[in-house]
């Protein structure tokens, strides 16, 4: 199982590199990694198992942060009505997005990341994903709110980018442009 230990942080160059293509259809050493990327974000979500295994929760995971550079993401996440969100992906792509901006009035954290950095991340409000799932087979996702977020913090993280980039650095609080309504 994948632990904190297997997390990579700030620091090490993997964090800031373009992440490879999977060449399809994924072996299965891929396969099982991606797998395993799910499984440890509802560890992570277990109080008993996150307690036990000193986890650090997470709605996303990115193969970069545990040394894999490889464009593979895995999400596992409720939305503010309750709604479920769970995909194992390879080579997600945002394929088109809203102009519209929104951010969470918490800000972002990362588990690569073993630090508070204050701020408002600014994020496309919605966003079409073309990926593969688990299987190889092309999916098309349309996300908005908390997991059009999240997705976009994994993918992110494909592209050698961490959320605290995004932060304004004169004003971490202000508002991001064509915001249309807080998350
Ligand atoms: O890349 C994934 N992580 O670093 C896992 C830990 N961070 C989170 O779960 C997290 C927390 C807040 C907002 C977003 Cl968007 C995310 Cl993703
Ligand atoms: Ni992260």
């Amino acid at each position: 199982m994948i632990t904190m230990d297997d997390i990579i942080r700030e620091g090490n160059p993997i964090l800031r590199q373009i992440a490879k293509d999977v060449v399809l259809p994924a072996s299965d050493e891929e396969k099982e990694q991606l797998k395993a990327m799910l499984e440890f974000l509802k560890n992570s979500q277990d109080e008993e198992i996150a307690k036990k295994y000193h986890l650090r929760a997470g709605i996303g995971l990115a193969a970069p942060q545990i040394a894999i550079s490889k464009r593979m993401i895995a999400l596992f996440l409720d939305d503010d009505n309750g709604k479920h969100f769970e995909y194992m992906l390879f080579n997600p792509k945002i394929v088109s997005h809203s102009i519209e901006n929104t951010y969470l009035e918490g800000g972002e954290g990362c588990l690569s990341v073993d630090r508070e950095v204050p701020g408002f991340v600014p994020r496309h409000a919605r966003v079409k994903v073309k990926a593969f799932d688990i299987d190889g087979k092309p999916v098309t996702l349309r996300l908005k709110g908390y997991p059009a977020i999240a997705i976009q913090h994994e993918i992110d993280h494909l592209n050698g980018i961490l959320f605290y980039d995004h932060i304004n650095k004169d004003d971490p609080f202000k508002i991001p442009d064509h915001v249309v309504q807080e998350e």
